[in-house]
């Protein structure tokens, strides 16, 4: 349940807004996560600026799914903070008051309605929880066609409106899902390797595309792919052993000794190699 400040009750469809006025829309304050005695978080600490963009990166096994879990509500911490805004405690929501908050999230593997074109699966999206016939058999508003169409034009999907999801290519369904998560106007939007098994062309227009909701929303990027990494971030956050363990620019990063020594040392993957090497 959400409380106001006067510690009445409100509930998630009261239309309440994340009070950002120190500049910052997540606080994650001292969060620890165990599982069977093993810390996959360990007093992590993290705030999100409101309309920045941030990238999260770290070795296998250091978090960032946990922290993607427990940002979202599907994993509630042992201990610590999570706000949204200032006044919002997400510990004290469950995962569908958040995504109705303001928190959309987009795993890795896109999931949309394949046989229904791409202008209708926003349409549901737009719905939201009114149910598939109730909203294809309802007559869109103009106002509501009106933010269907800057929705594909943002997705840069306008020429697909009418095809079937399914005859998408990848790339193309994974900027259908942001889509529809944008339908639902979040603050906030946590995105999961975004990048995996595109094209070339396609991970440089979906850099374009991350690249432009910032601003407007807040978005966390968690990707293995260092170089899109360098292509988009302003900002980088290292996770190790359920910690932060660096964040700045992605130069101060790959200049980082403890980065370098970490990634290379405990791993040796391309990514973290990547890092190593460009520093
Ligand atoms: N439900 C669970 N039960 C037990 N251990 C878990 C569970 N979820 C995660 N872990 C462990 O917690 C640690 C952190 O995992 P997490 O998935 O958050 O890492 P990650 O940084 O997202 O890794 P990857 O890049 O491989 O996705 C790992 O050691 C993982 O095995």
């Amino acid at each position: 349940m959400i409380v106001d400040k006067s510690g009445s009750p409100l509930t998630a469809t009261e239309n309440i807004k994340p009070d950002t006025r120190h500049g910052v829309i997540l606080y994650v304050e001292d969060v620890s996560v165990s599982f069977d005695g093993f810390k996959a978080l360990n007093d992590l600490n993290l705030y999100i600026n409101d309309g920045e963009l941030r990238c999260l990166i770290g070795a296998n096994g250091a978090g960032k799914t946990t922290l993607m879990d427990v940002i979202t509500g599907k994993t509630r911490p042992d201990k610590g903070k999570v706000n949204f805004g200032q006044q919002i405690d997400l510990l004290k929501l469950d995962e569908s008051e958040i995504a109705k908050a303001g928190i959309g999230r987009k795993f890795q593997k896109p999931t949309v309605f394949e046989a229904l074109s791409v202008f209708e699966n926003i349409e549901l999206s737009l719905a939201g929880d009114k149910g598939i016939l109730t909203s294809l058999f309802h007559k869109l508003s103009g106002e509501q066609r009106d933010r269907i169409g800057e929705i594909l034009q943002t997705i840069g999907l306008m020429k697909e409106a009418y095809y079937p999801a399914g005859r998408l290519s990848h790339g193309q369904k994974q900027w259908l899902e942001i889509g529809m998560l944008l339908a639902a106007e979040p603050r906030v939007l946590l995105v999961d390797e975004p990048v995996a098994g595109m094209t070339g062309q396609e991970t440089e227009r979906t850099a374009e595309l991350l690249t432009s909701l910032a601003g407007k929303h807040s978005v966390i990027v968690v990707e293995h792919d260092m170089a899109f990494v360098r292509s988009i971030a302003r900002k980088v956050t290292v996770l190790h052993q359920g910690s932060v363990l660096a964040e700045g620019s992605m130069s101060e990063i790959q200049a980082n000794p403890e980065v370098i020594k970490v990634y290379l040392g405990e791993d040796g993957g391309s990514a973290e190699k990547t890092v190593g090497a460009q520093a």
